[in-house]
């Protein structure tokens, strides 16, 4: 099969990375990241959640965080929104575009948002339906797509139910994401050949953590699928509050040098984003999760 020709970066290092830390990281640390992040081309970034505090601390400045980002014409800002509460949070601070998140695996679904994933479901749909009346995006993620830490193996199959309620209720685009890393290229490809026939696979997006060290593969094995939407964190922060041990996602450096590598042009400096990175691991004192941008440093 071909491989697409263009590909787009779905920046999640503020939101996702930067979910899991426990130490407190200033607003102003956090606005730089984005700032930095929009300076280096990349022109989608997930900024942060609009979530209970009480859930994930480390994302209750994000009210804050959008109100100070230096907004780039071009640039989408987007955030987290397990609820119409958060929706509304979310308009307030001039959010451009949120995302709506449910599991492939019950226990998760109840560990990360408290209810079942049917509830979720039902959770979204005044989201998505106050979403069209504003005219606001809403983008869907699926967790624990290749594993679960909980239940262990997910079927395809049941990956691709919830992607298409996700689809079928407005969601524009599916993420479907490997939560605690797990995933091999055989088992990617055969994932996105079951929901792909529930879902177009230019609606879906790959989401991969790179615990196992197969990220890299899984997103090239993606490729190959057609797949052409990608999530990843500058300098691999991140990990999961609701999977112990999951890594961050696949570092976007390494992601940018394997789409260079293939020709495949998204108007991203890595140098530039080399250097986001670097930035935000000093200030969080911990070790660059990319492979590039430590070879480049060497
Ligand atoms: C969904 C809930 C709220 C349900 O939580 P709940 O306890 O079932 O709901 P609740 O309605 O009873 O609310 C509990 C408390 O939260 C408050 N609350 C309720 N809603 C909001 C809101 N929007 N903003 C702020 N506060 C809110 C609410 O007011 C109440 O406060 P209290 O009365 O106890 O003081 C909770 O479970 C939650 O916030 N979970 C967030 C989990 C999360 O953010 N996880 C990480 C993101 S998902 C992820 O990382 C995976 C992904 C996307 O990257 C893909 C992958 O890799 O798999």
């Amino acid at each position: 099969m071909n491989l697409p020709q263009h590909v787009r970066l779905v920046e999640v290092g503020p939101r996702d990375g930067l979910q899991n830390e426990k130490q407190p990281i200033s607003v102003a640390d956090k606005v730089r990241l984005v700032d930095d992040l929009s300076a280096a081309g990349l022109g989608y970034i997930e900024v942060g959640s609009f979530v209970s505090p009480k859930w994930v601390p480390q994302m209750a400045g994000s009210a804050e965080v959008f109100a100070q980002i230096a907004r780039k014409p071009g640039v989408t800002y987007a955030a987290l929104a397990p609820n119409l509460r958060g929706f509304e949070a979310a308009l307030e601070s001039k959010v451009e575009e949120v995302a709506v998140f449910a599991a492939a695996s019950e226990a998760f679904s109840q560990k990360n948002i408290n209810c079942s994933i049917a509830e979720s479901l039902e959770r979204f749909v005044p989201v998505l339906d106050a979403a069209k009346q504003r005219g606001v995006r809403v983008r869907g993620y699926v967790s624990c797509v290749l594993g679960c830490p909980y239940e262990g193996a997910v079927a395809p199959e049941q990956v691709a139910s919830v992607a298409r309620e996700l689809f079928a209720m407005g969601c524009y685009e599916v993420s479907l994401g490997d939560t605690i890393g797990v995933g091999t290229a055989g088992a990617t490809r055969k994932m996105f050949e079951v929901v792909g026939r529930d879902v177009p696979r230019d609606k879906l997006a790959g989401h991969f953590h790179d615990t196992y060290g197969q990220a890299v593969a899984n997103v090239y094995a993606s490729l190959l699928e057609g797949i052409s939407v990608f999530d990843s964190s500058v300098a691999g922060l991140g990990g999961c509050p609701y999977a112990k041990g999951a890594t961050g996602n696949v570092a976007s450096e390494d992601m940018l040098y394997l789409l260079n590598g293939l020709g495949i042009d998204t108007g991203i400096d890595l140098d530039k984003l080399i250097a986001a990175g670097r930035r935000i691991c000093q200030v969080l004192g911990r070790d660059n999760g990319s492979r590039v941008a430590k070879a480049r440093q060497a």
